[in-house]
């Protein structure tokens, strides 16, 4: 698609070609309105390149700029030149681009020969899947939707939590006190309890912990029995899990979790001890981290057990060997951080160049309007049971609203989870924020409600009018303001993608797509659609199509689903 904004690096290139091109493109600004042109060149920091006033600056360029058919004018004031895009111009890339591109419109082919490893949500076996997990599930997600998005050969990981020794707590714990059938009832409930009443009965005695260790090096040791109890609780868990991962349709190409590398783990620690890089401290085995700012990473206990960091490093090279990734993304909460970052450091000290692709995309945390998310004190939310509350509230708004819609359980499910799941990227990752029913479930205002309920309101009058992607179109007919703002908006639905793909930001996706929904209901007040010539109607609708298109496909993006009648 042609891009305006290289034009406007072109016109300033050939009126001034001592600047090199990346300086002046790092010189464009997008004025806060359109009054002021669609791009503006900014002189400030030319000044003491040329030694004139950035005005000077700004007026000589303009009358140097030779005309240029993709801007209708290119205007000088103070020390800006404002470009102007050719409306024309615009009208024809964009729609053409969307008639042809359909809902492949906004991708690229940067992902081209290219494999992206998306890890995100990774839950432990037997603890519950509560709303704390919703962020890395439902980012991750969205972020493995847009590589895919854009060309790149692309697989979704969970890193299951299942190994440790609280398998070994859980082993004896259910030996002494577990009953299969009640377990197989409510796994995660029954085996949480098992956990608890295990760290009750430890304190009182400590042999029990003797007991668990000796459980875990058993599984370790691939003993049957334990193989076969842990194999039990990981499917049972899993299961549980699989129910939320299919409210949200989501979809894994492994679940290696952490145990899958266990039998990695040796040829690791040799590869440390190799390279120099492991010390013994009191007893354990270490990486000193010091000299780069950070503490000590713990690679072998004295015991011989390993952690979480060395089943990483082993996952990470594995990984690497595996898939030969160009990037591997870890979609983990910030209070990870410092893992994160040591994990890279003694990546980078083995002296693997591709450690600089192993990303932390890190986020902020979720909190509850009355009070934060414990599960010490037993308020434990389960994922489930909020996507569920969610459709259920949207079962009955609808059954207020659209009594006779068909498939009403399904646009619930369609409009409930996704209201849940857009409140989620709504903000910007990294920021702490509070989930509210209200907000969520909202029909208006910024919420996933509103957007769906803006692409089924396209989708009616593309039904009522009839429309055929077939039909020849003059685009010239559309020249109101609202309609020439809404195409503003597609064209940039790209760049918008591009951007929140490099920074691994869906909530760009998120915002731009609200912003359309509200320029096209401004737009379908303003411009009567199917009362209007045939002609003018033509153009209308194609309009209409384009942004349902560009709706469907942002929400696609975002994991949520997009109902043609609601
Ligand atoms: N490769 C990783 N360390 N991924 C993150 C795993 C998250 C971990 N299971 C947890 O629940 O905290």
């Amino acid at each position: 698609m042609i891009d305006f904004k290289n034009q406007v690096i072109d016109c300033i290139y050939k009126a001034e070609n001592s600047l090199p091109k990346d300086e002046i493109e790092s010189l464009i600004e997008i004025p806060p309105n359109y009054d002021m042109g669609d791009y503006a060149f900014a002189c400030f920091r030319l000044a003491k390149v040329f030694r004139k006033a950035p005005n000077i600056i700004a007026e000589e360029l303009v009358n140097k700029i030779q005309g240029n058919e993709y801007f209708e004018k290119i205007e000088n004031v103070g020390p800006y030149v404002n470009f102007f895009v050719n409306k024309e111009k615009l009208k024809e890339i964009v729609l053409n681009e969307i008639i042809e591109k359909g809902d492949k419109f906004g991708s690229s082919n940067i992902g081209k020969s290219r494999t992206v490893l998306v890890e995100f949500s990774s839950p432990n076996i037997a603890k519950p899947f509560h709303i704390g997990h919703i962020r890395t599930t439902v980012i991750g997600h969205s972020i493995y939707r847009i590589y895919k998005f854009q060309g790149f050969d692309t697989k979704a990981l969970n890193h299951l939590g299942d190994y440790g020794t609280q398998f070994g707590m859980l082993i004896v714990a259910y030996k002494k006190w577990g009953d299969k059938s009640i377990i197989e009832k409510d796994p995660i409930n029954e085996l949480l309890k098992l956990y608890v009443k295990f760290n009750e009965e430890a304190e009182k005695d400590e042999s029990l912990m003797e007991e668990a260790r000796y459980w875990f090096k058993e599984l370790e040791n691939k003993n049957e029995e334990a193989l076969k109890l842990w194999q039990w609780m990981r499917d049972i868990s899993l299961k549980e899990f699989n129910k939320v991962y299919d409210m949200l349709n989501i979809k894994y190409d492994s679940y290696d979790g952490e145990s899958f590398y266990s039998d990695k783990m040796p040829r690791v620690i040799e590869e440390l001890e190799e390279k120099g890089l492991l010390k013994e401290s009191k007893g354990a085995w270490i990486v000193d981290l010091e000299p780069y700012g950070m503490p000590p990473a713990l690679i072998k206990k004295s015991d011989g057990s390993t952690l979480y960091i060395t089943r990483d490093l082993a996952a990470a090279i594995y990984r690497k060997e595996h898939y030969n990734f160009y990037k591997n993304i870890y979609v983990v909460a910030s209070e990870q951080n410092l893992h994160f970052k040591q994990l890279k450091k003694i990546l980078e000290l083995m002296g693997y160049e591709w450690a600089k692709d192993c990303i932390h995309v890190n986020f902020g945390m979720v909190s509850l309007e009355d009070g934060s998310l414990s599960t010490r004190k037993g308020r434990v939310i389960f994922l489930e049971d909020v996507l569920n509350k969610a459709v259920e509230q949207t079962l009955k708004i609808i059954e207020e609203r659209n009594p006779n819609l068909e498939n009403k359980e399904e646009v619930a499910k369609q409009v409930g989870i996704g209201a849940v799941v857009f409140q989620e990227l709504f903000n910007s990752r990294i920021k702490d924020y509070v989930f509210s029913w209200d907000r969520t479930l909202s029909f208006e205002g910024e919420t996933g409600p509103y957007v769906q309920y803006t692409h089924a309101r396209a989708n009616s009058l593309l039904e009522k009018g009839k429309f055929s992607l077939i039909d020849k179109v003059d685009y010239s007919l559309l020249k109101e303001e609202d309609e020439i703002n809404l195409i503003r908006l597609l064209y940039k639905f790209p760049e918008v993608v591009l951007d929140a793909t490099n920074k691994y930001e869906p909530s760009f996706i998120t915002r731009h797509i609200v912003e359309i929904a509200k320029t096209f209901n401004k737009y379908y007040n303003s411009c009567p659609i199917l009362s209007v010539e045939e002609g003018l109607k033509k153009a209308r609708l194609l309009l209409v199509y384009a942004t349902k298109t560009v709706i469907k496909t942002g929400l696609f993006l975002l994991g949520i689903e997009a109902p043609d009648k609601m």
